[in-house]
Order: C-alpha cells, then structure tokens, then sequence
C-alpha cells in the first residue's frame, strides 16, 4: 500500500491573529494543478508519496517545497485529516492530510505543479478528484476527517470509477502523526 500526503496551506485576505487554528481564520487555500503522474490536469493540494523512512510531516514539507517552492516546518502542519483509497476492494493509498497557515516563501510553479490560491468557497470541486468534494470542504472549516474511498475498475486510480465511501468528522489523531 501507498502511503501518501496532501498539505493545504491557508491564508487569510485580511490578516487576523489569535489562537484559531488555521481554517478558522483563513478564507483562501493553496491549490496545484497537477502538471503530471496521478491526478494529471486535476486541481489538488501539494503532496505526494513517501520516500525512506520520512514521517508523512516531512513528507508534506518536501513536496510541499519541490512542488511549489514554499518552506514549512513541519511542527506547523495541523493534521487534518487520514483517507483511505481502496482499489478493487484492496487498499491502494493511505493519505495523511494537513494543513497549515505558517509557512515562508512565494508559491512558485515547478514541472509537477502550478499553484494558485483560491477562495474556500470558489474550489473547483469539478475539476478534482470526485472523492475530495465530500471531505475537502470539512477540513477547510477546521473540522478532522477520516474516510474511506472506494474506487473500482483496475489501475491507474485516477482512471478507475468512484463507488462509495464512508467518512467520519471530528476525529482525533495519534500524536505526532
Ligand atoms: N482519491 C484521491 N483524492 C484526492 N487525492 C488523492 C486521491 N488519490 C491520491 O493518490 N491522491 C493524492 C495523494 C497524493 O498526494 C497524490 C498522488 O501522489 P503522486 O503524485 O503519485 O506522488 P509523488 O510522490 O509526487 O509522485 P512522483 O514523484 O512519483 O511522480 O494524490
């Protein structure tokens, strides 16, 4: 099985400060538009799968700086979410979700990615993944999820149909996750 991460930076338009976690206060999230590999031409966060022995954080920091060219550390991730991908009733991708407000740096393209910030209420759902309009607008008012996503039809996953799916919200997560 694939274990991967998907890291949404958030901003807000106008700045606020306080002890919110980063949805509560932020209204714009740092989409890519996936240049090539899975989910070509579809809108998404960074990420990517594990290299080594990295922790799905450092996973989420280095794609997040190969891809768009922003710097985290990764004690500023807020995990957000742990989806499940099922494949022809196998289990295909476990993805950790973050997101994060505190990051340095101007989201620059590379070949994998371009980035582009866009208003939590204007993501463009039709152009993404189908699973992510049931879980992405969740995440992005601060809430954690955990789900599971069947897909059916053979590789690649993103070629596959999209069959069911069970989500949980307000779930809570091991330390250090
Ligand atoms: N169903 C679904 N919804 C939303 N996001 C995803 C899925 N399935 C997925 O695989 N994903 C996410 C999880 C990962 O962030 C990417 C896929 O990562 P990939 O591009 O294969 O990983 P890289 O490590 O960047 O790839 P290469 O460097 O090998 O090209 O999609």
């Amino acid at each position: 099985m694939i274990e991967a991460t998907l890291c949404f930076p958030m901003r807000s338009r106008s700045d606020s400060a306080g002890d919110d976690t980063a949805a509560e206060t932020a209204n714009e999230v740092l989409l890519i538009e996936k240049r090539r590999g899975l989910g070509e031409g579809w809108y998404n966060g960074p990420g990517g799968k594990l290299e080594g022995d990295e922790t799905p954080r450092e996973c989420a920091v280095r794609e997040t700086r190969e891809e768009v060219g922003l710097e985290i550390d990764p004690a500023d991730l807020e995990k957000a979410g742990e989806l499940r991908f099922l494949l022809d009733g196998e289990e295909h991708t476990f993805c950790h979700v973050f997101l994060t407000t505190a990051f340095d740096g101007e989201p620059t393209a590379s070949d994998e990615a371009r980035p582009e910030w866009v208003d939590i209420d204007e993501v463009p759902y039709e152009q993404m993944w189908e699973d992510d309009r049931l879980w992405l607008p969740t995440v992005l008012e601060g809430k954690s999820v955990r789900g599971a996503f069947r897909f059916e039809g053979g590789e690649p996953l993103d070629e596959a149909e999209f069959v069911e799916y069970d989500l949980e919200t307000g779930v809570s997560f091991a330390d250090g996750d």
